[in-house]
């Protein structure tokens, strides 16, 4: 992470802390209530430029037996960690993602997320993440990410004819 990065502020208009932040569409496999497979993560605000998150480990999340799989945890992590930057009012895309296994997490457990903007530069922005299963001294994980203001018209413009839509 840089030095120079600066610190982000909550937009006036961002949802209020304990309200949950929007889908950002309904068939994403992070967020969306429609999506034939999914996480189904719902992100809620909290204060500042921090949001928490929650996650039932499903056995089809299953990697080694009886407990989850490494690249689903990083999924919902680049979930959490992504919609934090709608606090700013700004679209982003995942630029570097890296996370720390500190425990396994088994089957049926909940995965409780606490995410923070840690500050930007230009187009930059810095995330930081953790994950407890209900005791908040007991992290079984943790991530950093870098995600990359976009255009959101301009960014997706060649891909919206793949496009996925609910009933289809
Ligand atoms: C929209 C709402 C979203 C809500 C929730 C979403 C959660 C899920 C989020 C995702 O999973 S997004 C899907 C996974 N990510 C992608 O598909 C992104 C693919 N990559 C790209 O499209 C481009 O590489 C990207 C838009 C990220 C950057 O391309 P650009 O041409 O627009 O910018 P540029 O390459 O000039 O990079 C801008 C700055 O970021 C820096 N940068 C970009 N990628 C980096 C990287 N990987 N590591 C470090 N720095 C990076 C780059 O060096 C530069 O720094 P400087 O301003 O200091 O010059």
């Amino acid at each position: 992470m840089p030095t120079d990065i600066e610190p982000l502020a909550r937009h006036p208009k961002a949802t209020r802390p304990g309200e949950k932040i929007g889908l950002h569409h309904s068939m994403c496999y992070g967020c969306g209530d429609e999506a034939p497979v999914g996480l189904r993560i719902t992100v809620v605000a909290g204060e500042g430029v921090t949001t928490t998150a929650t996650m039932k480990v499903e056995d089809w999340m299953q990697g080694g037996p009886g407990v989850i799989h490494g690249g689903v945890l990083s999924a919902a992590f680049d979930e959490v960690m992504g919609t934090t930057p709608l606090l700013l009012r700004k679209p982003v895309v995942t630029g570097h993602l890296a996370i720390d296994y500190a425990k396994p997490i088994p089957l049926g457990s909940t995965v409780h997320f606490t995410c923070e903007i840690l500050g930007g530069v230009g187009r930059k922005i810095y995330t930081r993440a953790y994950a407890h299963l209900g005791d908040p001294d007991v992290l079984v994980a943790g991530a950093h990410a870098l995600f990359i203001e976009i255009d959101l018209e301009k960014h997706f413009a060649g891909y919206r004819d793949k496009a996925v839509h609910a009933g289809e």
